[in-house]
């Protein structure tokens, strides 16, 4: 088997609460997701996300069904967005081949049998991916920085001058529930989401890339008036629960994707918190 994929459980606020370091880790932190030749990730049960990375070297690797799935193939009943932090590469949907550049997203729709990731010609590819279950089949679709809707946030005052490439959102693209996008900080700003929120609708995840190898981004997980700290480093998700808010700052400016499953598909819907609520 070329795929592997961990399961984990949902928590309780007033649980997490109670937790040390290294279980906060455990259960929220995805420390190594880009494995040679495999598919590795985690099958959370907050909205049933599954959250991982593909790294095809030198062998093309196979969306496989999972056991948890129950499925005879993978996106039978699920969608799953697709973002390359790596090199250019081809992902064959079905007998198409689809070549998808760094920082470009792929949707593939519910009902397609067949995707196979090749490595890249040059270099290599890294492909994160978030899926969600889907209940209607849409078509499979190429999205770069230029088809996406853009937000640029912040200031370099305020060290949170940002820019929001929206790539999977449904003025884009038609998804079943799944909204995907990347935020790139500007060189001298170093805080993501901040002020920051939560959304009960939506639960979200965060992959922390482009951090050079001796930085480290602070992520802040918790509900607003009970928050903890994840270190973290490049290449690295974290879950954030629809109680928690999810914000970081970084040691250098990087870049993150974040993607969301749940209730409504509004990126608009958050609820702000004030920085001087924070606790
Ligand atoms: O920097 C930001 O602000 C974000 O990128 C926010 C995320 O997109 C998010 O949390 C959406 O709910
Ligand atoms: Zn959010």
């Amino acid at each position: 088997m070329s795929i592997s994929i961990q399961t984990r459980y949902s928590s309780h606020p007033e649980d997490f609460s109670m937790y040390a370091t290294q279980e906060i880790r455990e259960k929220f932190l995805l420390e190594e997701i880009f494995i040679p030749n495999q598919i590795t990730g985690v099958y959370t049960m907050e909205d049933r996300l599954i959250v991982g990375g593909i790294h095809p070297v030198d062998q093309p690797v196979h969306l496989e069904t999972i056991d948890q799935l129950k499925a005879p193939y993978f996106l039978e009943r699920r969608e799953i967005g697709i973002i390359n932090v790596g090199d250019q590469c081809t992902i064959e949907v079905d007998g198409e081949s689809i070549s998808l550049g760094r920082k470009e997203a792929l949707y593939i729709g519910k009902g397609i049998q067949k995707v196979i990731f090749h490595p890249a010609a040059e270099g290599k590819a890294l492909l994160y991916f978030n899926s969600a279950p889907a209940h209607s089949s849409y078509p499979t679709r190429k999205i770069t920085q230029e088809d996406a809707e853009v937000v640029t946030l912040g200031s370099l005052e305020n060290s949170n001058h940002r820019t929001i490439y929206k790539l999977l959102v449904n003025s884009v693209v038609k998804t079943c529930q799944l909204q995907m996008g990347m935020t790139e900080l500007k060189p001298g700003s170093v805080w993501n989401t901040m002020p920051a929120h939560v959304h009960d609708r939506r639960m979200e995840a965060y992959f922390y890339f482009d951090l050079k190898e001796e930085n480290v981004v602070s992520h802040y997980i918790g509900a607003p008036d009970e928050t903890r700290h994840i270190w973290m480093k490049n290449h690295q998700a974290v879950i954030s629960p629809v109680w928690s808010i999810h914000s970081g700052a970084g040691t250098s400016n990087y870049t993150f994707i974040w993607g969301m499953a749940g209730e409504n598909m509004d990126y608009g819907d958050m609820d702000m918190v004030k920085p001087a609520e924070l606790r």
